[in-house]
This record gives structure tokens, C-alpha cells and sequence, in this order.
């Protein structure tokens, strides 16, 4: 079900299908159990789905040096890139709790250079979900653009 927030979401899922949304949602719920979080205990999972169909699953990495942590977006991101995949039409984020939890700042950023334009469905415990654009998360965002280069 689509959560409600005081902030504008689309409560719609029109880029993908019921079925792949639903194992978006699923594989994202799944790869928790793959988080490595023994300081915060605060599990985090992701998928991403591939322009060509494929699902890359991601978790939270964390340190005992706390700012080498890694989280759940950018750890899906990284292996998805070393994988070949470089065009993403979804992400999606589960943790445990039951109100939604939105990427942060650096993972913001590190969406933006893959996927500018990417929806982000942050999704709660018990499957409830909310979407937002990178581009709503990251307005007036810096990127490749602006260097003049273009991924691809
Ligand atoms: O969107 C988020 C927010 C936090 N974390 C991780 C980082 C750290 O391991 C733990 C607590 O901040 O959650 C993520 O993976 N993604
Ligand atoms: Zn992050």
C-alpha cells in the first residue's frame, strides 16, 4: 500500500509492472538479511532494477571504523556497475522499521550520477511504500553535466 507523508509523493508505479514491482519490493526486503550492521543494528536493503530486467540487490556495510560504513543504495549501485549495468529504471529501499527511511546525502548523490531522473521507492517492514524522483530528493543537482562529460 502506498504510505502517506506530509511531503508530495506519487503513490503511482507506472514505470514498471505490478510483477516487477512487487519483486523490486521483495528483493529489496530480502537483501536485510545480507546487512552487515553490528554497530548501528539498523539494517538497510536495496535493489535496483536494471534497464535490461535484471534485479541487483544491495545491504549496509558497516566499519569499526564507522565512517568507512557503506550503505545498502551504494553498495547495489557499485555492484550493479561492475556487473555492466549502467541504466536503471528503479531503486528501492527497505529497512525494519514501519515508517519509511529516504537515502542520504552522499547516497543522493551517488544515485544522481547513474540515474538522474530514477524513481526511489523507500519501503517500510511490512511491505508499505513511498516513491519520490532522485531528482526531488537532489534538486538542482551537480553532475556529469556539468563537466561536460556524459555517462553511458
Ligand atoms: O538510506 C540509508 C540510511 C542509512 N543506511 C545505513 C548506514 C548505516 O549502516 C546505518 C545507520 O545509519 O544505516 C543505509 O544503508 N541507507
Ligand atoms: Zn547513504
Amino acid at each position: 500500500m502506498p504510505l502517506e507523508l506530509k511531503v508530495p509523493v506519487h503513490t503511482d508505479h507506472n514505470e514498471l509492472s505490478e510483477s516487477s514491482f512487487d519483486a523490486l519490493k521483495q528483493q529489496s526486503l530480502d537483501a536485510r538479511n545480507l546487512s552487515y550492521s553490528p554497530y548501528s543494528n539498523f539494517r538497510v536493503g536495496a535493489c535496483l532494477l536494471t534497464e535490461s530486467g535484471q534485479y541487483i540487490q544491495g545491504a549496509n556495510v558497516e566499519n569499526a571504523s564507522y565512517g568507512a560504513t557503506i550503505c545498502a543504495e551504494r553498495s547495489a549501485i557499485t555492484r550493479a556497475i561492475m556487473m555492466g549495468h549502467r541504466k536503471f529504471k528503479a531503486l528501492a529501499i527497505s529497512t525494519d522499521l514501519t515508517t519509511v527511511a529516504s537515502p542520504c546525502g552522499i547516497c543522493r548523490q551517488f544515485i544522481r550520477e547513474f540515474g538522474p531522473e530514477l524513481p526511489i521507492y523507500m519501503v517500510t517492514d511490512g511491505g508499505e511504500w513511498v516513491k519520490m524522483y532522485l531528482n526531488e530528493l537532489l534538486p538542482l543537482s551537480f553532475g556529469p553535466e556539468d563537466l561536460g562529460k556524459h555517462t553511458g
